[in-house]
């Protein structure tokens, strides 16, 4: 894969049954001083050997991929991982995120694979063994992680079948059909067996929307002289537009754009007033604000002034937001082989759901030899399993505010940010973070550490506070006087998120009224249940913590 971390500039070196494979972390990866720390703290170098020596024997193979494994978890550990991660306190790199299990394997598995099609048969032997053992792997991951997609056979895919058929008369390759998938609207299931590194979907550019359409529309003349106008902007217009027009070469993919978007930016004041006590309130109602600013600046003048290309009755501020919500939730980002990247809207594409284990993860750069932006699988997906995509490492606020849904299972992107107005200790140097006064927290049931010290939190936040409090090294040993500070960090820790619980309030609502309650309702009180689970397992650990030190306290007073 192009932007794998894993060097595939390797080499194999040796004979008969003996090669070599090289991984490599990329210097130009974003946290490569923090990765680099970790590969050496495990005993490796930023570019390992790794022996593939008589791997007939099933424990050298198990042996070889293993340590494969750990180096590949670390080089695709992200931001969040690297902050939350315990990888520094175990004994092995352990299973980090089905994201990063998924990445490492198919990193291993795409270098493999390009090794078997460049070398000599003498090697074959050695490579296919290990290239079997990373299928099984794959295997046994994908059936232990499996989502069961729950299809709604009575919805009719009438207008999603002429976009198919209309899609492959223009060149679109799929292996995926469209249904209904309760809970999520339109998705897309697998019509075969698909292998990690198989083309689930191959769309031809010229089906892709994107500015080069407004170009060629008579808004251009108008649109690329305003000052400042972002191309999104521009394009926003014109699908407003376009999407009344009955001649629209995109006529059948707008047919399936639903009436209504039911994101965050649509919710009601009912939802609104749910969310007290909450971040994603004022999230939903900055966006809203700023969009409502962006409107009265721009629409009504050009609807004034040119209310022949800007038809006032298109151009409502219902249909403005309706827009924003049609690009906020469908849009993709694509390279193209002018190297630039355009916000696009991609028939067919635009089907496929998200999923906190995605089978697509890299997509979004158009292959100049085929001319088509290709979706290819970091992961198996069976006949009948509804494919998903990653539309990015967001947390559940940005979901519902832009794309209107929570996501189901544990989202490791749900941080708690904390902002500290405390000056910089010397420790946060080696925080991953780009902003080095911000901290976060997530649900303390994601972590495996809750010994003292530790107590499910991240260790990140936990050096910050003892810096905070005069402690500039560390050195995690039980004396009075580190007890003593732990005890203050978690008391005070303990205090914010016994306000922040405050604050959010008791449960609403019950089940009966939140079965009937209004979609954005429902979405919001969902939410704010989620913020309270979050929120209480840190009280919960913070309370578990502070028992562990009065524990180690009073046998250090009884020694004395
Ligand atoms: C790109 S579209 C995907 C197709 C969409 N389901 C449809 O019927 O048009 C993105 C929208 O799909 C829905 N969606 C995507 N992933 C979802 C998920 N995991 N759970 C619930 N809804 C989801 C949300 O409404 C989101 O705004």
């Amino acid at each position: 894969m192009e932007d794998s971390k894993l060097s595939s500039s390797s080499v194999i070196i040796g004979t008969d049954e003996s090669c070599t494979i090289a991984l490599e972390l990329s210097e130009n990866d974003p946290f490569f001083d923090k990765k680099k720390n970790l590969l050496h703290n495990k005993g490796f170098h930023i570019r390992e050997h790794v022996q593939l020596k008589s791997l007939t024997c099933p424990d050298s193979i198990a042996t070889t991929l293993e340590k494969m494994l750990q180096i590949a978890r670390i080089t695709h550990l992200d931001e969040i991982e690297l902050y939350f991660g315990e990888i520094d306190e175990c004994s092995s790199v352990e299973y980090c995120s089905p994201r990063n299990e998924v990445e490492a394997l198919n990193s291993i598995l795409a270098l493999v694979n390009s090794m078997l099609s460049r070398k000599t048969r003498t090697e074959m032997n050695v490579l296919q063994a290990l290239r079997d053992a990373i299928v099984d792997r794959f295997e046994e991951f994908v059936d232990k992680n499996r989502e069961e997609a729950r299809i709604d056979k009575s919805y009719i895919c009438d207008k999603e079948k002429r976009v198919a058929e209309w899609g492959e008369i223009n060149g679109i390759k799929s292996k995926l059909e469209i249904v209904y998938v309760e809970g999520a609207g339109r998705g897309a299931i697998a019509t075969k067996d698909l292998k990690a590194g198989d083309v689930a979907m191959e769309i031809p550019v010229s089906i892709i929307i994107s500015e080069e359409l407004v170009h060629q529309s008579d808004m251009y003349h108008i649109l690329g002289k305003l000052d400042g106008i972002s191309s999104e902007t521009m394009l926003l217009l014109w699908s407003m537009k376009e999407r009344h027009n009955s001649n629209s070469k995109f006529k059948v993919y707008f047919d399936t754009l639903p009436k209504e978007f039911n994101t965050g930016l649509s919710f009601g004041v009912a939802a609104i007033m749910a969310l007290d006590g909450t971040l994603l309130l004022e999230e939903i109602m900055q966006a809203k604000e700023h969009l409502r600013i962006q409107y009265d600046e721009l629409v009504p003048a050009l609807c004034n002034k040119y209310p022949d290309v800007f038809p006032p009755e298109l151009y409502t501020w219902e249909q403005f937001l309706w827009a924003c919500e049609l690009w906020y939730s469908n849009s993709m980002k694509v390279m193209f082989p002018d190297g630039k990247l355009r916000t696009c809207l991609i028939p067919f594409a635009g089907f496929l759901n998200h999923s906190l284990h995605p089978h697509i993860i890299h997509y979004g750069k158009v292959d100049s030899m085929t001319n088509t932006l290709k979706f290819p699988l970091s992961r198996p997906c069976l006949i009948g399993e509804q494919c998903c995509l990653s539309y990015g490492n967001f947390s559940s606020s940005h979901l519902i505010t832009f794309y209107g849904f929570l996501p189901q299972g544990d989202n490791p992107y749900d941080v708690i940010p904390l902002d500290f107005d405390a000056g910089e200790p010397d420790s946060m140097e080696d925080c991953p973070v780009s902003s080095q006064t911000t901290h976060m927290v997530r649900g303390t049931w994601l972590s495996k550490n809750h010994n003292i010290f530790h107590y499910g939190l991240p260790s990140p936040l936990l050096n910050f506070l003892r810096s905070a409090q005069g402690l500039t090294l560390h050195n995690m040993t039980i004396t009075r006087s580190n007890l003593e500070i732990e005890m203050q960090i978690l008391e005070d820790l303990q205090s914010t998120f016994n306000n922040m619980m405050e604050n959010l309030g008791d449960a609403d609502l019950v089940d009966s009224d939140r079965e009937t309650a209004a979609w954005d309702v429902k979405l919001a009180i969902e939410f704010k249940d989620l913020q309270r689970r979050i929120v209480s397992s840190i009280v919960t650990s913070c309370d578990a913590g502070i028992k562990l030190v009065q524990h180690e306290l009073s046998k250090w007073t009884a020694e004395e």
